[in-house]
């Protein structure tokens, strides 16, 4: 998250850090969302079949152990990529996949399900909604210890879609949020854009996707997002199925 701040300690009780291991080691690739007690949602190109995964729940700070962290394995033949995904083409679309946890996580103040938008609901124009994630600081920076949250406020298609904004890139499966000097990062994929609703609470309405090839918070490209409210039916079959 680049021009963003520290988050309050899970406040964010949602969001989860993918990691994958490499020479023996777990490191952090992607954001995601708990959705059920033992499925995250996350993006599709954070995901390769021959890696192995893990999840770490009520995580703040990467570098101390805190206590709250649960760390919960990812069976192989467990990741469910959208069937329309095609690799390496976030601007096609579809860039959404779902993770099957080994178990439950146990729920409590630090780690909570995330609530997903009606299906088809559409945020109007700079509705003010969060990202959130341990993605790099800056483009080419370095990745934080400490979650980092920014207000991103969103970016209705009319305008999203304009020339000199994402043109014919962004696709109305997709939701932009920002465009000025906040925005994701590399890191930040996978992970949620936390909405706010009328009553109070907070709706997971995006998956990190993609931001500019030629920076991260670039002016009039927008962070953009897998817009959930066009896959709910998709995520509930895989579910219900698996
Ligand atoms: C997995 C990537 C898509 C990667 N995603 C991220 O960094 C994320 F955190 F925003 F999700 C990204 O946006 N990387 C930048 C460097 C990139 O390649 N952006 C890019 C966006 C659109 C296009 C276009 F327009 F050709 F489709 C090309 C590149």
């Amino acid at each position: 998250v680049v021009n963003g701040e520290d988050a309050v300690p899970y406040s964010w009780p949602w969001q989860v850090s993918l990691q994958y291991e490499k020479n023996g080691a777990f490191s952090h690739t992607c954001g995601g969302s708990l959705i059920a007690p033992d499925w995250v949602l996350t993006a599709a190109h954070c995901i390769s079949d021959s890696r192995t995964y893990q999840v770490v729940l009520g995580e703040y700070d990467q570098a101390v152990e805190e206590g709250s962290e649960q760390v919960i394995p990812v069976n192989p033949g467990e990741l469910f990529v959208h069937p329309r995904w095609r690799s390496y083409c976030a601007a096609c679309g579809n860039d959404i996949a779902l993770v099957k946890l080994s178990r439950s996580a146990q729920l409590g103040a630090t780690v909570q399900l995330a609530c997903l938008p009606p299906a088809g609901d559409i945020l109007p124009h700079q509705a003010p909604c969060y990202i959130s994630g341990w993605g790099r600081l800056y483009t080419n920076g370095p990745l934080p210890d400490k979650l980092q949250q920014a207000l991103l406020p969103t970016v209705d298609y009319e305008h999203c879609s304009r020339w000199d904004w994402w043109g014919f890139t962004v696709k109305t499966t997709m939701v932009c949020a920002g465009g000025d000097i906040q925005s994701g990062c590399n890191g930040d994929s996978g992970g949620p854009l936390n909405c706010p609703t009328e009553e109070g609470t907070w709706q997971v309405h995006g998956v990190t996707s993609f931001v500019s090839g030629l920076g991260c918070n670039t002016l009039k490209k927008p962070t953009v997002f897998t817009r959930v409210s066009a896959f709910i039916d998709w995520i509930e079959e895989t579910i219900a199925s698996h």
